[in-house]
């Protein structure tokens, strides 16, 4: 064991795909490696075990319901490495939004196992690494497709099948995304049993729309990769279309999706799982996108992130 264990993460955008993801259709998501989230677990001398996020501060135990997944997973590798009786502070640093869609819980899930393995200087492979987040995952979100622990992980754009690996995918289409937080939380689990209850209660309307965002994800893997960002742009409004009609928009989404639209954005969509959140907003270039983001900011957005696609910069700029 050693003194300290670290454990890195970050955000993640999924660019089509939510929701449909977890009936197996596919899915393409973006991780965002500047959004960074870091787990540093300390050796105590005592036999404590602390946690110290921005949510919580106190002995793991009394973590409250709200963290039961993470709570959960942490319990389940003091138990795998035989540390019941180990003393050690775990401080949890984010520069990811809660409960907007970027991924929040996975990646804390993801550093956590990361820093759990540094610190007891085991090897971590990646099937492991993301069996284990599911196990905070499942908690947290109920049936998840685990794309939010797949890229929260990857340095790549992936596509994603649930239950298969995911794919690196190359992209060679030039625009900007403009990511925006509309303020209010995402609902990830509820959207996720909305989505469910309409299954069965609307089974045919809702196996189409299910059926029509897989269809736009291979859509967009094409468009990906033969550099068409207008047609990518019509696309993702496609695609908030069927998101609309299976029920996890929100007003406030909405909204910024309509402000988008009205500045020259070629496509806008929720992102994540929904109703509240952030949107994804394509535009041709980094100068649209920052006069975007002032335009998203104006009309009640709380942050906003700009990530080009392909080419030149690849940071994201925090705005
Ligand atoms: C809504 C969903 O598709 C994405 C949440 O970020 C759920 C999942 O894939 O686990």
């Amino acid at each position: 064991m050693k003194t300290t264990g670290i454990g890195t993460s970050h955000a993640k955008i999924i660019l089509i795909g939510e929701h449909s993801v977890v009936y197996g259709q596919p899915a393409i998501a973006l991780p965002l490696p500047e959004v960074k989230l870091t787990v540093t677990i300390t050796k105590l001398d005592s036999e404590q075990q602390l946690l110290d996020s921005r949510y919580f501060s106190g002995s793991i135990t009394e973590a409250p319901e709200n963290m039961l997944g993470i709570k959960t997973l942490i319990l389940a590798l003091i138990n795998q490495f035989d540390g019941q009786s180990d003393g050690w502070k775990m401080n949890i640093t984010s520069m990811l939004p809660a409960e907007r869609g970027m991924g929040s819980s996975a990646a804390s899930a993801i550093a956590i196992i990361r820093a759990f393995f540094d610190y007891y200087d085991r090897q971590l492979s990646r099937e492991t690494l993301l069996k284990l987040a599911d196990i905070e995952e499942k908690i947290t979100h109920r049936s998840p497709s685990g794309l939010d622990a797949a890229t929260t992980s990857a340095i790549n754009p992936i596509w994603f099948v649930k239950g298969h690996a995911g794919q690196h995918l190359a992209m060679n289409v030039t625009g900007t995304l403009v990511i925006a937080d509309s303020g209010v939380k995402g609902q990830t689990g509820d959207a996720i049993k909305a989505v469910k209850e309409q299954l069965l209660s609307n089974k045919e309307a809702t196996v189409g729309q299910i059926e029509t965002l897989g269809n736009l994800a291979k859509e967009t893997k094409t468009c990906l990769q033969n550099g068409n960002s207008n047609n990518l742009g019509i696309i993702l409004s496609r695609a908030q279309t069927q998101l609309k009609l299976l029920n996890v928009s929100h007003p406030s989404v909405d909204n910024l999706i309509q402000v988008a639209m009205d500045n020259q954005a070629l496509g806008a969509k929720l992102t994540g799982g929904g109703r509240g959140g952030c949107i994804i907003a394509l535009v041709k270039d980094a100068a649209t996108a920052q006069s975007l983001s002032v335009k998203l900011i104006d009309a009640g957005a709380t942050a906003t992130w700009i990530q080009p696609l392909q080419g030149g910069n690849n940071d994201t700029n925090v705005c």
